[in-house]
């Protein structure tokens, strides 16, 4: 090392303090890298490595990125989810003695993002913290530092995992933290997460989710819920960490329990496009893309929450109803609100970054501007009649004093940094007004003094001058010499003149020498005052960009009602579920108006589960996936696509979509399959949603049947949970013989010579036929394929019929001599079917099917 030159010596210093960062090191114009950093940066940002000397003749690796368009660069890494420490110059390189002093002022995760470049305006920035003491107990916290929500919650049982997991899948966090020491304990979970969510794993030392000195508030008696603590205590104690300080607004924690929400699975999530199409990922094409017509991003980052986290209570349901029926029937009054929200900036988002000082005075001047609409909201809000949108009147906080003090501070349009100057207003500040008026008073005044000492001395060639050595004097000509008054004093004599200064000169010099620095200061020291005040208003703040989040959804989702003709559903805690001719709110945009045809369901404790077949294109997807979709809205307090409904609540939605394969798991689709119906046939209660689509497909028919088959049963007899089947195997329409909870259900064709018309509609009886070979025509397969393909079927069909009969009647070995099947015959009657669960039941009929092949 002490062949080192110092700038290396210094760089090490700060580098083994942040091994587990790329260090971005100032140096000049540019932020460099060194080292492994080096050629990290240089491959992911696409940048040239050079070398730097580094002492004796040694070399290391250096990459770097002009300082002024670090943001951009950062925001790659982030998304690539490195730990980047910034290390900035912190004293200026014009004053200092020797090596600059050098600090890392920040450390960036994607977990913990406040800078505005850095983030998305529609989503939340989530950060999780999972803590547990076993699969069984665990909590979850999860904060968006660059918001200020903050929300936590523990599971105590056998479904924790999953539950956990599915909050995970709806939060979409970018980054979560854990113990070390339960990495092995979720690797599953973990690889899971990584497939769904893709965020950056953080594994921390058990002791930060020991405990945290930072006092923060709980929304429920914090003794109550030991564990959710430690994933609080972790996440603020990583946050300290990475941004050295944890910003003052985050001050509350909400305790939630997921059991007051509508559970998607994370299935569910995916596979009913609520956010995005699972093909292409894209907004385009999902439920939020139907629904969004916010205009502020707290509006559109609540719609987002209220998607994913629909409600239980029927009242807290008809509340949102309320406000939203009023927004549909009362436009004039809806527009005139319209008009404040447009105005409205990211206000949480501001209150942030002004609590973590990295605000700018625009970023007041939007605050500014967002409270001067405060008084406009309240007194339209006087007209508010239903319940919730009275009670938001009355919750609006009074920061009408914060708003007046930043009214009579702030110019109009300031300069975008703070170093500038140039943003307080004239008034504000005597001292401030002061120094400005000697500045550019300051002319004048010389001029006059000028003015004043030639008339005062009779000296005409008087005159004031300014040079380095002592500042301002006044030059008199050697002639006049005779002239200067006692309180002249020398200072310097010249050929021709003598050079003299006055105490008043002086003073004033003084003052204009500084003005400018102080000006700076002094308009730097009010900033801050103003940042303080606001601070103490922080808590106001969140609460009014809530409630402008929440009228915003109300507007978005009356607007939704309107311009698509959505009804408001009688939302019960009965059983039922009624809907009238309802529609698919997603894919009746995509086709042309009027095309879509609508569709009935009925769902009770006679008839609760639903079986539909039907041709390939017919509509079967579209149809189970539209119920779930109007539950969903429904229970969000949405309006619905349908003529009317009547919708009890349902406590969770699972899906198993047969149709898309996992392949990237590297889990073959049957696994998974199973695993998904475990799960639910596990989770699912009375109160649930089921929608199984093509469940089966992953196998070989038979075993798809079978399987099929024993999954119906079970839900019929035991769950007794709503559920829609949507199949290709027309062989599962005879269960409606068997299970008096079933019906069936199919999508009507119709027949013209060879053509076939689908008609979408939905009809009380089972499919005949299959009419995959029509699809494929349609798809322009060549004719030769398909005229084989027809004698294929014809050929197939014959041979069906026997078949068929097979699967349905199970007992296939009445007749078995092979010793084989002798040996499964035994093991059949010796098992105890009471004990079996439906997954081991299943993999058991895999595991003889594999025997007697
Ligand atoms: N009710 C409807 N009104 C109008 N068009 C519809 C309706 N339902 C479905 N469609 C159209 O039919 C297409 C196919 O629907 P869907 O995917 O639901 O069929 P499916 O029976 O599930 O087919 P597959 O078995 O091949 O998955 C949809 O993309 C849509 O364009």
């Amino acid at each position: 090392m002490e062949n080192m030159t110092p700038l290396y010596r210094q760089y090490k210093s700060i580098k083994d303090q942040f091994s587990d960062a790329i260090l971005l090191f100032r140096l000049g114009d540019f932020y460099e890298a060194f080292e492994e950093d080096a050629k990290i940066i240089s491959q992911e940002l696409d940048i040239v490595l050079t070398s730097k000397e580094i002492g004796k003749g040694r070399r290391i690796p250096m990459a770097g990125v002009p300082y002024h368009a670090l943001d951009s660069y950062l925001s790659k890494l982030v998304q690539k989810k490195y730990k980047v420490a910034i290390c900035e110059q912190v004293e200026d390189p014009a004053l200092a003695k020797g090596l600059v002093k050098r600090e890392v002022v920040r450390v960036i995760t994607p977990g913990t993002l406040v800078e505005d470049t850095l983030l998305e305006d529609k989503n939340n920035n989530f950060l999780s913290s999972i803590y547990a003491l076993n699969k069984e107990y665990i909590s979850l916290a999860t904060i968006d530092v660059s918001t200020g929500e903050f929300f936590a919650t523990e599971w105590r049982g056998k479904e924790a995992e999953e539950i956990i997991y599915s909050e995970l899948v709806r939060l979409k966090p970018k980054e979560i933290i854990l113990p070390f020491s339960l990495k092995d304990l979720f690797s599953e979970l973990l690889t899971d997460l990584k497939r769904e969510v893709d965020p950056k794993i953080t594994l921390l030392d058990d002791n930060y989710f020991q405990f945290s000195d930072y006092a923060i508030k709980y929304s429920d008696d914090k003794e109550k819920y030991p564990l959710a603590e430690r994933s609080v205590n972790g996440a603020l104690n990583y946050i300290k960490e990475v941004m050295f300080t944890i910003p003052t607004h985050i001050e509350r924690v909400e305790i939630y329990q997921p059991q007051q929400y509508l559970i998607l699975d994370s299935t569910a999530i995916k596979h009913l496009e609520l956010l995005e199409t699972v093909r292409e990922g894209q907004r385009r094409g999902s439920l939020i893309w139907v629904l969004d017509k916010t205009l502020t991003s707290m509006g559109a980052r609540l719609l987002k929450k209220w998607i994913l986290q629909p409600l239980l209570n029927v009242n807290a349901i008809k509340k949102r109803q309320g406000a939203i029926k009023e927004f549909l029937e009362k436009e004039p009054w809806r527009r005139e609100i319209e008009d404040i929200l447009k105005e409205m900036p990211d206000l949480e988002r501001i209150n942030s970054r002004i609590n973590y000082n990295t605000a700018t005075p625009k970023e007041l001047i939007y605050l500014r501007q967002a409270l001067s609409f405060l008084p406009l909201l309240r007194k339209s809000l006087e007209k508010a009649e239903s319940d919730r949108l009275k009670e938001l009147k009355e919750n609006l906080p009074d920061l009408e004093p914060l708003y007046e003090e930043l009214d009579r501070a702030l110019v109009e349009s300031p300069p975008s940094h703070i170093k500038d100057g140039g943003y307080i207003k004239d008034g504000y500040d005597p001292n401030l007004d002061e120094l400005r008026r000697l500045l550019r008073e300051s002319k004048d005044w010389l001029i006059n003094l000028e003015n004043r000492e030639r008339e005062r001395t009779g000296i005409k060639s008087l005159k004031i001058g300014y040079n380095q050595v002592f500042g301002y004097y006044i030059e008199v000509t050697k002639a006049n010499l005779n002239l200067v008054p006692p309180d002249y004093i020398r200072k310097q004599t010249l050929v021709n003149a003598e050079r003299f200064i006055t105490p008043e000169l002086k003073e004033w010099e003084n003052k204009i020498l500084h003005a400018e620095d102080n000006i700076k200061k002094i308009e730097e020291e009010l900033f801050q005052n103003l940042r303080k005040k606001v601070i103490e208003h922080s808590r106001d703040i969140t609460t009014f960009a809530q409630i402008i989040g929440e009228i915003d959804v109300y507007i978005s989702l009356a607007k939704a009602a309107r311009e698509y003709n959505y009804v408001c559903p009688q939302v019960t805690n009965d059983y039922d579920v009624i809907i009238r001719e309802g529609r698919h709110p997603v894919i009746e945009r995509m086709l042309p108006p009027g095309t879509f045809v609508p569709n009935d369901a009925y769902l009770n404790r006679e008839k609760f589960i639903d079986l539909i077949t039907g041709p390939n294109m017919a509509g079967k997807s579209t149809y189970i996936r539209q119920i779930a979709l109007i539950i969903i809205l429904a229970q969000m307090g949405s309006f619905i696509p349908a003529k009317e409904a009547k919708i009890g609540v349902v406590d969770r939605i699972f899906t198993r979509i047969g149709a898309w394969d996992d392949i990237s798991s590297g889990e073959s689709t049957f696994l998974v399959e199973m695993k998904e119906v475990g799960n639910i046939l596990s989770h699912a209660t009375e109160r649930s949603l089921i929608i199984l689509d093509e469940v089966g497909r992953g196998t070989s028919t038979y075993d798809g049947i079978s399987i099929a088959w024993a999954i119906v049963e079970y839900i019929h007899n035991k769950i007794k949970a709503k559920t829609l089947f949507a199949t290709h195997y027309h062989e599962l329409t005879e269960l409606e013989k068997e299970l008096r909870h079933l019906k069936n259900l199919s999508v009507a064709v119709q027949e013209k010579g060879k053509e076939i018309i689908f008609l979408h509609k939905i009809v009380d009886k089972p499919a005949d036929k299959s009419y995959g070979i029509y699809v494929a025509q349609l798809a322009d397969l060549p004719r030769e394929v398909i005229e084989r393909a027809e004698k294929i079927l014809l050929e197939l069909e014959k041979g069906r019929e026997i078949k068929k009969k097979e699967v349905i009647q199970l007992p296939l070995f009445s007749e078995i001599t092979d010793s084989k099947l002798e040996k499964l015959r035994n093991e059949i009657l010796s098992l105890n079917t009471n004990e079996l669960t439906p997954i081991q039941a299943l993999l058991k009929i895999h595991e003889w099917k594999e025997l007697i092949k």
